[in-house]
């Protein structure tokens, strides 16, 4: 479709042609990019007796002079902005790149298609060893049939998984660097810095060809070969295999560059809840219990998906949970269970888990523990029998610091008491089945506390949703029961009418004995002279 837009989007005019082709091989053509006037005629008439095939350009002969003017291109997209995007810089498919790669170079010049030839002759020879890596997270069956594939051919320099991670970085790097681009500096505007952690640092970019804001994460330090490396990869992994939830921060892409790994992922213009929490605190303001409720139940929801997927975050903290201010519509997506239809998100803010950094699989962990402050005591004892418990340990501890308890402690008595079920001391007075289930969340005894599926249905957290939905159910019966009584009023008056008709008829208009007809009752009463406010003496309705 794009060759039809480059070629003026007509076979009228121009066909492709997948016959025999040469190299560019005069220096002097233009080697301009943007020129795409001056390289497809090239394609098609300078070599043209060269053996290897590409798709070229074969014009009509009427329509010669056609490409040297942008101006005649019949692509619906302006030519400038057509241009900037560089699609189709070059006629040439990989295919015909490779053939080309074979053969003696005759221009002293480094062209763009000689760039493109060391990338593809690169690719060409590092494709035949293993360059993809094995998601540990994806599905059993998947599993098992990459996994038959990388034993085959493992290697010492292959990781837990079997993975040639520093592999693929390396093949990544060296194509970045064949053609000396940035991808990051090439693809995304970057706007700010909006966070920085053990990971790296985290930019809001806007994403220069769609116009979209992401959230860019670059790793701090180099990661080829690093410890970090695996806490990299573990992101994308999960990322990959999560998906698409509201309550989980989308990923949309991840490469290596210049040996750091970067992730492109949803932009949450809100912040993270560590930032609202700040925010509420300098301003002397707490979260209501209301609001307390809807987090612990938006970010139960990400939960139950992440758990169901086989998976356990193990650093849910309120740095890692992000914000979304704007309403969305797909709050209630994904088809989900019916407890996840929460398309009445209060005050239009959705909470969505973020930093998978250490994400492992519930079967089989390689638990790398998060934050100190939210680790279940369980997880420190190594006893990784119930890891989504340690979830929804640190997600009890979230609450209570959203809800004003002073920050954790790392270590020491405090924090085991923390441990023991003791619930720290909070500026606010909780109502006591929230209190309770805090405490539960919070319990010493993974095994007793509820898993993020029991807490998405939990009528402690249902009830203020239950209560909006009640209310509003409410309202639409009075709505429907008003309705129904005018209709009833509006069918006694034309039953009156049709008994009596006399009164009803003007003098000077025919009786409907003599028009042969029923009187039309219901144009003439009903609700022409109804009072539309009068009370019809329902009880308990009120709009
Ligand atoms: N998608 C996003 N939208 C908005 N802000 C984000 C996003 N991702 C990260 N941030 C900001 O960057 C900070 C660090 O991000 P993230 O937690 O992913 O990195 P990290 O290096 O793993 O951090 P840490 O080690 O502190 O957990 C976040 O606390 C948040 O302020
Ligand atoms: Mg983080």
């Amino acid at each position: 479709r794009l060759w039809d837009i480059y070629c003026g989007g007509g076979s009228q005019h121009q066909q492709l042609d997948f016959s025999s082709c040469g190299e560019e091989a005069s220096s002097s053509s233009d080697n301009s990019s943007d020129d795409f006037a001056s390289k497809i005629p090239s394609t098609r008439i300078r070599s043209p007796s060269s053996a290897c095939t590409t798709p070229r350009v074969q014009r009509h002969p009427s329509r010669s002079n056609a490409l040297s003017s942008p101006l005649q291109c019949t692509s619906p997209i302006p030519y400038a902005s057509w241009r900037k995007l560089r699609l189709c810089d070059s006629p040439s498919t990989p295919k015909s790149l490779l053939c080309k790669s074979s053969q003696p170079c005759s221009s002293t010049k480094i062209s763009h298609h000689q760039k493109s030839l060391r990338f593809i002759s690169v690719a060409a020879k590092l494709i035949h060893a293993p360059s993809v890596n094995v998601n540990p997270f994806t599905p059993d069956t998947a599993h098992r049939n990459s996994e038959q594939q990388w034993k085959n051919s493992s290697r010492s320099d292959d990781d837990e998984y079997g993975n040639r991670s520093l592999r693929l970085f390396i093949w990544q790097r060296r194509a970045v660097q064949t053609f000396m681009l940035s991808r990051y500096e090439s693809e995304f505007l970057e706007l700010e810095c909006i966070g920085v952690g053990e990971f790296g640092a985290v930019y809001k970019c806007v994403k220069r060809l769609d116009g979209c804001l992401y959230a860019i994460k670059r790793s701090r330090r180099p990661l080829a070969g690093s410890a970090n490396e695996q806490l990299a990869l573990k992101e994308v992994y999960a990322h990959a295999v999560l998906g698409h939830h509201p309550h989980v921060v989308r990923y949309y892409s991840a490469w290596a560059e210049d040996d750091h790994m970067i992730i492109q992922n949803e932009y949450c213009d809100g912040g993270s809840l560590s930032d609202a929490i700040v925010k509420k605190d300098v301003q002397g303001e707490l979260f209501a219990e209301a609001e307390l409720k809807d987090l612990l139940l938006q970010v139960s929801m990400g939960l139950k998906y992440i758990h169901s997927s086989g998976l356990v975050h193990m650093d849910i903290k309120p740095s890692n949970i992000f914000i979304c201010q704007r309403v969305s519509t797909s709050v209630s997506g994904n088809g989900e269970s019916e407890e996840e239809d929460d398309e009445s998100t209060s005050a239009g803010v959705i909470y969505k888990i973020g930093d998978l950094g250490h994400v492992t699989s519930i079967n089989s962990p390689q638990v790398e523990e998060g934050d100190s402050r939210f680790l279940a005591s369980e997880v420190l004892h190594e006893d990784y029998s119930h890891l989504p418990k340690a979830d929804i340990f640190a997600l009890g501890l979230t609450v209570l610091l959203a809800a004003g308890a002073a920050p954790l402690p790392q270590n020491g008595d405090e924090w085991h008491s923390l441990r023991e079920g003791q619930l720290p001391k909070l500026p606010q007075e909780l109502s006591a089945p929230f209190r309770g289930l805090l405490q539960l969340l919070l319990d010493p005894d993974p095994t007793k506390r509820p898993s993020a599926r029991e807490l998405c249905k939990h009528t402690v957290l249902r009830e203020e949703r239950s209560g909006r939905l009640a209310a509003q159910l409410r309202r639409e019966l009075n709505v429907e029961k008003f309705r129904s009584a005018m209709l009833e009023r509006e069918l006694q008056e034309a039953r009156q009418a049709a008994l009596s008709p006399m009164q009803n008829f003007p003098l000077g208009r025919k009786l409907p004995a003599e028009t042969g007809s029923v009187p039309r009752a219901g144009r003439m009463l009903v609700g022409r002279k109804a009072a539309r406010s009068m009370s019809f003496g329902c009880p308990g309705y009120e709009v």
